[in-house]
């Protein structure tokens, strides 16, 4: 049994991973942590679930290390300075392991890799991720790891900018720039999380998309991490490697 700790428990995401933990045949959920409640109820588990937010997670993630404790992290909001701290921070305990993921979602991952694949034929690319109204963050981890592989998979192929003639954006009406990728966000009712990858060509247009209709779409890909992570030492970033 692998004794799983959950911070972050009472939230929308790790309300989700305390039910998934607690049916999952081989984990034990053993410690929830909400905000203001003290990280040692977490001494004694194999792996811990963080869904916090972004101000706290460097935090826990070093928390977690001191007391040898694997981590799967879900928050969003790591940029290469992030990822950089962290493997600093694990680096204190070479058998310790942390798998930090943008998306937990199979499809999502696949949509990502897909992306990433396409990205070298077309002239453009643009990113369209739309979201429930109370996520806090813009744009979505999962849209800023998606603009950096299609980024990766235009310089490798040697393409050029991407052709745009506009002079004068003075509302920022074309969105955020990462590494030259276009995204737009959307915050509505009636989503949880969907990103739309869209990309044009000389006479064609092609889209790859992807939906989270419910946080259960996230669970499949977390159980993986919390069985995986405590194999893997070190930081593993995306869950691509395991579910190869
Ligand atoms: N990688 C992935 O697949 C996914 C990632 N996410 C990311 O996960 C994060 C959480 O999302 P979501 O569940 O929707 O957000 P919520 O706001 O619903 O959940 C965050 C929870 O963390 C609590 N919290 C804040 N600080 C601490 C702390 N120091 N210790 C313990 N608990 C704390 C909050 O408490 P309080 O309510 O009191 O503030 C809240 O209950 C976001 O960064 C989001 O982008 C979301 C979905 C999928
Ligand atoms: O806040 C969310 O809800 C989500 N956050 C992650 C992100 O920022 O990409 C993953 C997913 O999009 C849901």
């Amino acid at each position: 049994m692998i004794k799983v700790g959950v911070l972050g428990a009472h939230g929308r995401m790790g309300t989700a991973v305390c039910e998934a933990v607690d049916a999952a045949e081989d984990m034990e959920l053993t410690a929830t942590v909400g905000r203001d409640e003290p990280l040692e109820k977490l001494a004694g588990v194999d792996v811990v679930v963080d869904f916090t937010l972004p101000d706290t997670v460097m935090g826990n993630l070093a928390w977690c290390v001191e007391h040898s404790i694997h981590t799967v992290v879900g928050v969003s909001g790591f940029d290469a300075k992030r990822l950089e701290s962290a493997r600093e921070i694990l680096a204190a305990d070479p058998e310790v392991g942390s798998v930090i993921a943008p998306n937990f979602g199979i499809g999502a991952v696949l949509m990502m890799q897909f992306a990433a694949k396409a990205a070298k034929h077309f002239d453009h690319a643009e990113i369209i991720e739309s979201h429930h109204p109370r996520k806090v963050d813009a744009p979505s981890g999962t849209a800023v790891h998606t603009a950096r592989m299609i980024a990766a998979a235009r310089a490798e192929a040697e393409l050029p900018d991407m052709p745009d003639a506009t002079e004068s954006d003075p509302q920022g009406a074309r969105g955020a720039e990462i590494d030259g990728v276009r995204i737009h966000a959307i915050r509505s009712a009636g989503y949880v999380a969907s990103q739309e990858v869209r990309f044009g060509g000389p006479g064609e247009r092609f889209t790859i998309g992807h939906d989270s209709l419910d946080r259960a779409s996230f669970m499949p890909g977390v159980l993986l991490a919390v069985r995986e992570v405590v194999k893997r030492p070190g930081l593993t970033v995306g869950l691509d490697d395991l579910l190869d």
